[in-house]
This record gives structure tokens, C-alpha cells and sequence, in this order.
């Protein structure tokens, strides 16, 4: 059994196979990038239903046991309520000696246009280069893919898989995996209750090093509405003789950060933990190189300056930003508009120990005064979304020691330690909830471009990071038992 041989006798046949398949696995991706699962547009809600059932037929084809746990309902604004897509609950045959990994993924995606600035049709997976271009490449389909492919690489090459497996797919990790918590309640006795380890793949390295991620900020969605005339109305007639909704709307925008970056809301920032020594040192042996950076993004400088500095930023502190303007007219041309009702989309990222209830609470408020102060005619109604906590693991767990063994087996380097800036809006209520050990596994590159124009992973990232899985799987069965 592969408990007793060494690693490398175990992982050769299995990366050896990898390689052999990878154009199969790169078709693969490009089925799965074809449908466009943008959980944001309702519309489209079929599309992703269409790949959780695909997802699905794949994980009974492997052998797995699996369930369409259905998540409920959704309360639209009207009033009507819709069914939520369903989440994908498998699990393969089962050993009591082996220990239990559960891996948690998603398959919708963010929303792309060709018109945003895209080369390529973003749902026609495009390989240029050595990089597989495609909406969903990276976020997540592509991770979520390696971790099948790892899988069937075991039983094509007639090893046992060496240890339990369970995967939980979810379509509405994008909109804020509405449902999801309430599932994982649900089935905290049932599903989780033999899980050893939960492990996910959503996020990508900081530099060309491949990485472990122990924590995520949180987020909360804003929509700020001002609302006035009942019409649209020509700038010309009644501009300077009405307070214009647009005009409010930029203000309230404008009140909650300032050119630094501070997010300005009272009471915001007071929460935040306070950066230990030991923190600190955390971020020494990170590699990031900020010239490189600011030229992949297209920036002349940060807001700060030096790598601590801005990683902090961005894992271990909170920040605000400006989304978008729903109502406004924003098409090529001149139209010399006063629109009537204009929603302003902004998000707070949020970073321990902050409360997204508190936080929305906050940013009410907040909008609340500076709106009176103004004396404005209009309407303000302020709702919020998401409210996902932000997550952070103990990076001394077991399950980090495997991942880095892995890494090592794969990639010949030791693993950065990392967060994430961005959110997994389930990963705090599986630690919570479940009380297992959670990690982020990632193999996205630090340039792979997550809900941008020409989202993208590498082949040779998509295809050494299904190596990755496989070799945590081995590393992970090498663990020494609990006493
Ligand atoms: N790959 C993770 C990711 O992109 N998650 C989304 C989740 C989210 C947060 N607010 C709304 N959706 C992210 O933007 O971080
Ligand atoms: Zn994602
Ligand atoms: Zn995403």
C-alpha cells in the first residue's frame, strides 16, 4: 500500500500520468468555461445549474456518491422569492483508517463582456502563450477541475485513493453563498461529522512561489439608492433647479474614504486586531516584487511603500471600494441627462476581529448623516449584502505540514505562508460551524487576473497543481494518527 512506499515511488506513475493527459484536462476546462455560470445574473441561473449538474455526472462517473442538496429560497426586493441553485454534496467510499478530507469549491463565476476589454470571447477557453485565457479559468473552475483530475488520476492508474474524500461544490460563492451556511448547519452531524479536514483552492500565490493560505477578509455588499424625480429630465430645463439624485449619490460616495485609502465610516477601523511582533514577522520572507506588480496592473505607485505595507493592506486590514453606478448614464456619447434614481455599489472588505453586522450597521448610519446634513428632497435607502466574516487558521495545524510536503514534492521549494485579501464567504462558518481544520490550497499564479479582463491560468499551473492535490492526498495519509 502506499503508506509504506516512499514518496516518490507513490506520486511518479501518478504525475506521470498528469502530464500524459493534460491536453484531455485542458479540454475539460474549456467545457466548463463555455457555460456561463455568472451566479450575479439571474437570467443565468440555469447556466449554472447546468454545470453543478455536470460537475455532478463527473463525480458519479468517478464513483462518488452524490446529492443536489437543495439551499432554499432567495427574497428578491419585489417581494418574490426564487429557488437557489442547488449545492453538490459528494463522497466516495469510505475507510475508517483512512482520515477524511472534504474539498470545498465553486463553478459560477463573475460576469465578462467581450466590450469590457477582453481579446477573446472570455466563455472560449484561448491558450496563447502557455496561458489558458478564459472566464472562470482561475475562479474557480480550474482549481476545481485539478481537484477531479486528481482523483482520476488515482483510479486510472489502479492506486487507492489514500484518503476519504468529500467535495462540496457550490454555484453562489460569487454573490455571497446564499444558503450555504444554513447546508452546513444542517448537515454539521451528518456530512461534516467525519471530515477531518477541509481544504480550498480559491485564491492564487502572491509571487511565482506557490503558497499556503491561512485567512481571508470578509466582506459586505452596499447598494445606495437616491432616488427623485419620476422621470429622467433634460439638464438644460430643470439643471440648477433641482437636487439632483446623481449629485447626492457622489457625495455619500465620496464621504466614506479619503486619497489614502482610509476608510473614513466612525467606528470602522476601531475593531481591528492589533499587529503582534510575531504577525509582523509573518510578512518578512514573503517575496513580492513591487516593481513588477505595479507594471502587471498598471499602476504608478501604491498606497504604500514597501511589501509589508501593502500586504497588510490587503490581508489584515479593512478597505472600501467603489463598484459601480447602476442607473447612471455610462454609454458612449453625450447625453445630457439628469437620471432620476441611481444605486451606488461599493463593498467592505473586513479583517478580524470586525462584524459584518456591525460594520453594515455602521456604514448606515454613516450614510444616514452625512445624507440629513445635505437636506436633500430625494429618497436614500441603503441594503446590504454578502456579510461574510473574515477567516483566519492556526497556519501550525497538521493539514499546513501535508500541504507543505506537497508543495516541496511538486515544486522543489518550500510554500510562502499567506492570506487573501479577497473573500471565501463560507470559509469562517466551516471553521466555526464544523470546528475542523480549514486551509486554502491555492495554485492560481499571482498574475492570473481574478474577475478582471483576461482572466487566466497557466498550463503549467492548472497541470503541476493537479500534481499538487495528488501529492497531498499521499502527504496527507502520511500524517501520524491522533493518539
Ligand atoms: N475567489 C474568491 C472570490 O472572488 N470571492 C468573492 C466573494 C464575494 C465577496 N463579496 C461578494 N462576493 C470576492 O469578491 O472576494
Ligand atoms: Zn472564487
Ligand atoms: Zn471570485
Amino acid at each position: 500500500t502506499s503508506s509504506s512506499s516512499p514518496s516518490s515511488t507513490v506520486l511518479q506513475p501518478l504525475f506521470q500520468y498528469i502530464d500524459e493527459h493534460q491536453d484531455e484536462f485542458v479540454q475539460r476546462l474549456g467545457e466548463w468555461v463555455a457555460v456561463k455560470s455568472d451566479s450575479s445574473d439571474r437570467a443565468l441561473w440555469g447556466e449554472v445549474q447546468t454545470l453543478l449538474n455536470m460537475t455532478a455526472d463527473r463525480l458519479r462517473e468517478m464513483g462518488a456518491q452524490v446529492e443536489l442538496a437543495d439551499t432554499g429560497t432567495q427574497q428578491l426586493s419585489s417581494g418574490e422569492s426564487v429557488s437557489l441553485p442547488p449545492v453538490v454534496l459528494a463522497q466516495f467510499e469510505r475507510d475508517p483508517n483512512k482520515p477524511t478530507l472534504c474539498f470545498y469549491g465553486h463553478v459560477d463565476v463573475q460576469p465578462a463582456k467581450m466590450e469590457d476589454g477582453w481579446i477573446a470571447d472570455p466563455y472560449n477557453l484561448t491558450e496563447r502563450d502557455g496561458n489558458l485565457y478564459g472566464r472562470g479559468a482561475t475562479d474557480n473552475k480550474g482549481p476545481v477541475l485539478a481537484w477531479l483530475h486528481a482523483v482520476e488520476t488515482y483510479r486510472a492508474t489502479k492506486q487507492e485513493v489514500p484518503v476519504n474524500l468529500k467535495f462540496i461544490i457550490e454555484g453562489m460563492e460569487e454573490v455571497g453563498s446564499d444558503g450555504l451556511d444554513e447546508l452546513i448547519r444542517l448537515r454539521n452531524e451528518s456530512f461534516f461529522s467525519d471530515v477531518d479536514y477541509i481544504v480550498i483552492s480559491d485564491n492564487v500565490w502572491v509571487s511565482r512561489r506557490p503558497a499556503l493560505t491561512y485567512g481571508t477578509r470578509g466582506s459586505s455588499y452596499f447598494f445606495v439608492e437616491v432616488e427623485g424625480p419620476k422621470i429622467d429630465l433634460h439638464s438644460g430645463v430643470f439643471g440648477g433647479s433641482i437636487q439632483e439624485p446623481m449629485t447626492d449619490l457622489i457625495a455619500l460616495l465620496g464621504s466614506l474614504l479619503d486619497h489614502t485609502g482610509k476608510v473614513l465610516v466612525p467606528g470602522l477601523n476601531e475593531a481591528v486586531a492589533p499587529l503582534t511582533e510575531e504577525e509582523r514577522k509573518l510578512y518578512e520572507d514573503i517575496h513580492y516584487d513591487l516593481e513588477e506588480m505595479k507594471k502587471e496592473i498598471g499602476v504608478k505607485h501604491f498606497l504604500q511603500d514597501n511589501k509589508e505595507g501593502i500586504l497588510m493592506a490587503r490581508w489584515r486590514y479593512p478597505s472600501l471600494s467603489i463598484h459601480g453606478i447602476e442607473g447612471a448614464f455610462s454609454d458612449p456619447g453625450s447625453k445630457t441627462v439628469i437620471p432620476r434614481r441611481v444605486i451606488g455599489k461599493f463593498s467592505v472588505r473586513q479583517v478580524p476581529n470586525m462584524e459584518p453586522a456591525v460594520v453594515e450597521r455602521q456604514v448606515k448610519q454613516h450614510l444616514q448623516e452625512v445624507f440629513a446634513r445635505h437636506k436633500s428632497p430625494n429618497i436614500l435607502t441603503v441594503s446590504s449584502s454578502v456579510g461574510a466574516k473574515p477567516w483566519v487558521a492556526d497556519p501550525r495545524d497538521p493539514q499546513y505540514i501535508a500541504g507543505r510536503k506537497a508543495v516541496k514534492a511538486v515544486f522543489g521549494v518550500e510554500p510562502e505562508l499567506i492570506r487573501e485579501g479577497s473573500t471565501i464567504p463560507i470559509a469562517a462558518n466551516f471553521q466555526e460551524v464544523t470546528g475542523k481544520s480549514v486551509m486554502m490550497l491555492p495554485i492560481g499564479g499571482h498574475d492570473d487576473g481574478e474577475h478582471s479582463q483576461n482572466e487566466k491560468i497557466s498550463r503549467y499551473n492548472y497541470i503541476q497543481g493537479t500534481k499538487l492535490f495528488a501529492a497531498f492526498f499521499h502527504e496527507l495519509s502520511q500524517l501520524p494518527k491522533d493518539p
